[in-house]
């Protein structure tokens, strides 16, 4: 499978290490690549609003511990994040060809949409938005998975 060259320090060229985890992004929450390249194609796990040290960008909260939710705060994290995680593969958001996002509410679907629609267009990815019951943390309204099209250094 075609992979990004290593280093001798384990660490790919891109800032990503051997088992497809890029550096300074959240840790995966399982035993799971942040990216995979397979060919001219990059495909990115589900990826959250997350920050490298487990908090959350749109999950705030009060003295009083209310905390409180924002699907736009979130909708760009997440994109901002994967944009970081594609940059480890050379690749960035105008490759992505394929979106599916999950959000825990459609009540937050305008919201979404409206931040989504800051970064791509008609002329971007397919997309694909389903509710699901539950995400992996409770201050989670959405995550989302990409496929980016972007053929390999020295195949270009
Ligand atoms: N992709 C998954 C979870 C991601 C959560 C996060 O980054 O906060 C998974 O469990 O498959």
């Amino acid at each position: 499978m075609a992979r990004s060259q290593g280093n001798d320090d384990g660490q790919g060229r891109h800032g990503q290490d051997s088992r497809g985890v890029v550096a300074d992004q959240a840790v995966p929450r399982g035993r799971y690549p942040h990216v995979r390249r397979v060919g001219d194609f990059v495909f990115v796990s589900g990826i959250s609003s997350r920050r490298a040290d487990n908090t959350h960008i749109g999950a705030e909260s009060d003295e009083f511990g209310t905390v409180t939710l924002d699907i736009r705060a979130q909708t760009r994290a997440v994109i901002e994040n994967i944009a970081r995680i594609l940059s480890a593969e050379g690749s960035g958001l105008t490759d992505i060809v394929d979106v599916t996002s999950f959000l825990v509410s459609m009540n937050d679907f305008a919201g979404y949409n409206e931040t989504y629609a800051e970064f791509f267009d008609f002329d971007g990815p397919t997309r694909t938005t389903v509710a699901v019951h539950q995400l992996p943390h409770p201050h989670l309204l959405i995550e989302m998975k990409v496929i980016a099209f972007s053929p390999a250094e020295g195949s270009r």
